[in-house]
């Protein structure tokens, strides 16, 4: 069996990753569960996982893990967050699914791509920010790349192996691919008044028409920064360029994404919106697992619509497009600045027109530089985090 780590287990992915899990019994042992701060939820997962390790980042909620770990007589072992690092690339752990949110999960998903792991890649902001210096550490290291993100997983099933076994790196002219459509809802806010979008409160942008996921990227979806992302995400996993890859609106997320080909064709991914059939494909590499997941019933449906983006509507989209070109500095900073604008945003404190303006203004005191190591974009990171804040708290944006 292979040894998994689940980073971000108490999140969203790492329920679709465990609910998997559960219905392969014979593929994985869970060997370490990794999160934040949700003792309650983790107790639970240790309770019936029984994992050798268990981490929470958090030291308070550390503390009171270990001591209800104790009470229940559980045998895994605490980490504290120094020692998580190099479980990720010891001889005790195969393969990882990367589903920390935001650029929190950057260093444990480089610590498993470095040490050559099987990486099942949900954590997309981590390679927005580090781009080429992920890739290059992937083709370094020999470590097994696999897409989660639902798109981005639709992309790669739509390949023929040729181009998957390049991911990173793949040729896609030679492979026959005029274009990527990635594909994406366009939010609960797609058919909204643009004069309302002032008053958009939390709980309406947070209710994703189709998908449950976590906050952050519900939000981002709602905003459409999701999509940038996933551009910048896939310009990196399938080495695009600007003619290779379209953004296409498609409300009902039926089709994950689709490939077209020089001759005419376009191969897509379908199914109903369950991040456990991208996780299911994953997990089972070569071979088709159960997911857990209904299958798709086309009588049931409505009809598949197409619509084109429209960026006043979507200005966070236009401003990840143009980072995707300007560099890493650049998407590290969108990346940085929307992370800040977003939980602003959750905690009232900002309309959500703001998150737009907030990230273009932080991008707009950007000077161009290249970057040649993560340490550089963590330094970049920062920056564009303190500029954020400051932006929030001196109310300039409001
Ligand atoms: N949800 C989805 O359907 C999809 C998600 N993704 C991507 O997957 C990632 C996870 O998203 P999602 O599951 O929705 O997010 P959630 O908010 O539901 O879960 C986030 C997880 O990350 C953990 N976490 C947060 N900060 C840290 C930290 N510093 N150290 C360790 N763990 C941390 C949280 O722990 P705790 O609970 O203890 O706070 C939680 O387990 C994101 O990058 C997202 O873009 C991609 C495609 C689809
Ligand atoms: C499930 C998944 O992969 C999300 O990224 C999803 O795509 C979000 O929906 P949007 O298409 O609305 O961004
Ligand atoms: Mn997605």
């Amino acid at each position: 069996m292979k040894k998994l780590a689940v980073l971000g287990a108490t999140g969203s992915i790492g329920d679709s990753t465990l609910s998997v899990c559960r219905h392969n019994p014979g593929l994985y042992n869970v060997e370490f569960l990794y999160a934040a701060t949700n003792v309650d939820k983790m107790l639970a997962l240790c309770i019936e996982f029984e994992p050798t390790y268990v981490a929470l980042s958090n030291d308070l909620a550390s503390l009171k893990l270990k001591q209800q770990l104790k009470d229940h007589k559980l045998n895994c072992q605490v980490l504290p967050e120094t020692e998580v690092l190099s479980l990720l690339g010891s001889a005790e752990i195969d393969s990882v699914m990367a589903a920390i949110v935001g650029a929190a999960g950057l260093k444990t998903t480089l610590a498993a791509v470095y040490a050559g792991k099987e990486i099942f890649l949900a954590n997309k902001e981590s390679l927005v920010m580090s781009g080429a210096l992920f890739i290059d550490a992937v083709k370094q290291s020999g470590a097994k790349l696999w897409p989660v993100d639902s798109e981005h997983n639709a992309i790669y099933q739509s390949m023929s192996p040729m181009l998957q076994e390049n991911i990173g790196h793949c040729d896609l002219d030679t492979g026959g691919v005029s274009k990527i459509l990635l594909t994406g809802s366009g939010g609960p806010f797609l058919n909204k008044a643009l004069n309302e979008f002032t008053s958009i409160t939390p709980d309406a942008a947070i209710k994703h028409p189709n998908w449950s996921m976590g906050p952050k990227i519900s939000i981002d979806s709602a905003t459409m920064m999701n999509k940038g992302l996933e551009y910048i995400e896939a310009r990196w996993l399938f080495n695009t360029n600007k003619d290779q890859l379209k953004v296409i609106i498609h409300p009902q997320s039926v089709i994950h994404s689709m490939v077209q080909y020089k001759d005419g064709s376009v191969i897509s991914q379908m199914g109903n919106a369950d991040m456990r059939i991208p996780i299911a494909h994953v997990m089972g590499g070569e071979k088709r697992i159960i997911s857990g997941a209904e299958g798709f019933d086309f009588f049931s449906s409505a009809n598949f619509t197409f619509v084109e983006p429209d960026y006043n509507r979507y200005p966070c989209l236009k401003l990840a497009i143009q980072a995707c070109y300007e560099g890493q500095h650049a998407t590290t900073t969108l990346n940085a600045a929307n992370e800040i604008a977003v939980q602003a945003f959750l905690d009232e404190r900002i309309k959500f027109t703001n998150i737009s303006t907030i990230v273009e203004h932080v991008l707009n005191q950007l000077t161009h530089q290249a970057v040649s190591s993560i340490d550089e974009l963590l330094v970049i990171d920062k920056m564009a985090r303190d500029s954020a804040v400051e932006l929030i708290n001196r109310g300039i944006i409001c």
